[in-house]
């Protein structure tokens, strides 16, 4: 089966959803950035990313009625204290549809701005199609000024079949080895399943196909992991690295664009080890896998499962997340098991 039709929809919604981002990110006040009842920062941008795909996906998808499992829901913003924060939204998603300019002179209204981001109500599953959004993956990234992604799955009967990554940050040559790149940034990764990876500029460069790391020695190889230590136990990604012969340094990137760099070669391996008790959402997870598995690599949790997505809003995974290659798995989990048993039970 071919979703052609699905994928141009989803980069057209996540690349405008991306330059809405960006215009935010430059301009960002600190009364933009508001804090949810679970300690995690939201911003007007992660409401309008969420606002324009929802609104691209109905236009471009209208014979189709869509579900969507998505990061935000309107609960803050329909207060007295949202009614500010709900007028720059509907302004900026508005200025991003008019600078598109294929929609005519639609213009949304405050209650149609809140329709369209809960729209992202859907609960998932493992029967049917389901888009799963994270409007701004990596949120504390873009209020710090760093990485963050735009990230759109779709899931057909519980299994991931295209995915889009955004990650208007992100140089467009290798990050490998941290060095700092003096190149142009903003990636747009997609994926279909069966047709392999590509990327391309936000801007709108000629797409290129890429492909993961074939290093398979461990000690000639670097890993990902999340920039905040809350979001992933250190101390066992490093002595999970020691164990594997890693000479190199972690690259502690934020976001779903360590799956992008994964996927096109920039590093081998991607370690995810959040605290007891963390439940893993699908969306930070859905666009990435997709992404890196069409790119010939691997995704799985710490006990060697591929990653669910047919179970609702959370991912049903085992202590962790390992992305890498096929000829350097085998050895990651045996390395990821070692360190796991000599792990102090407390972490
Ligand atoms: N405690 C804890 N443990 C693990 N993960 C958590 C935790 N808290 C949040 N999150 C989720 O992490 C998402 C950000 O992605 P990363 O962790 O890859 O990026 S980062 O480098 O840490 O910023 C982030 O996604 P966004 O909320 O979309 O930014 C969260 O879903
Ligand atoms: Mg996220
Ligand atoms: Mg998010
Ligand atoms: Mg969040």
């Amino acid at each position: 089966m071919s979703y052609d039709k699905e994928l141009t929809a989803a980069r057209k919604a996540a690349s405008l959803a991306a330059s809405l981002c960006q215009k935010v990110q430059k301009a960002l006040l600190q009364s933009d950035v508001q804090w949810k009842s679970d300690r995690t920062p939201v911003t007007v941008a992660d409401y309008g990313s969420q606002a324009i795909v929802s609104f691209v996906l109905e236009r471009e998808l209208s014979d189709e009625p869509l579900s969507l499992v998505a990061e935000e829901d309107t609960g803050d913003l329909c207060k007295d204290s949202g009614k500010d924060t709900l007028q720059r939204i509907t302004k900026l998603v508005n200025e991003t549809i008019a600078n598109d300019g294929s929609y005519g002179a639609c213009t949304l209204s405050p209650e149609d701005v809140l329709r369209a981001i809960d729209s992202g109500r859907s609960e998932g599953g493992s029967f049917g199609r389901h888009w799963v959004l994270d409007p701004i993956d990596g949120t504390k990234g873009f209020v710090r000024g760093d990485q963050y992604a735009v990230a759109l799955a779709l899931l057909h009967n519980g299994k991931a079949v295209l995915g889009v990554l955004a990650c208007p940050n992100l140089p467009l040559a290798s990050i490998a080895g941290n060095a700092p790149s003096e190149y142009a940034v903003g990636c747009l990764f997609y994926a279909q399943v069966g047709s392999g990876t590509f990327m391309q500029s936000l801007d709108g460069s000629s797409p290129v196909k890429v492909h993961v790391s074939d290093i398979g020695n461990s000690e000639d190889a670097s890993f990902f992991e999340p920039f905040e230590k809350a979001h992933s136990m250190q101390e066992l990604t490093s002595a999970i690295a020691r164990k594997l012969g890693v000479k190199a340094p972690p690259v502690r990137i934020d976001s779903q664009a360590k799956y992008g760099a994964l996927s096109r070669g920039d590093g081998e391996m991607y370690f995810r080890f959040p605290r007891k008790g963390y439940r893993e959402k699908i969306w930070d997870h859905a666009a990435g896998c997709i992404v890196v598995t069409e790119a010939g690599g691997v995704v799985i949790d710490a006990a060697g499962r591929p990653l669910d997505f047919s179970k609702g809003e959370h991912l049903d995974s085992d202590t962790g997340i390992i992305a890498t290659n096929r000829k350097l798995m085998p050895s990651i989990l045996k390395a990821v098991r070692e360190s796991l048993e000599e792990k102090p039970s407390s972490c």
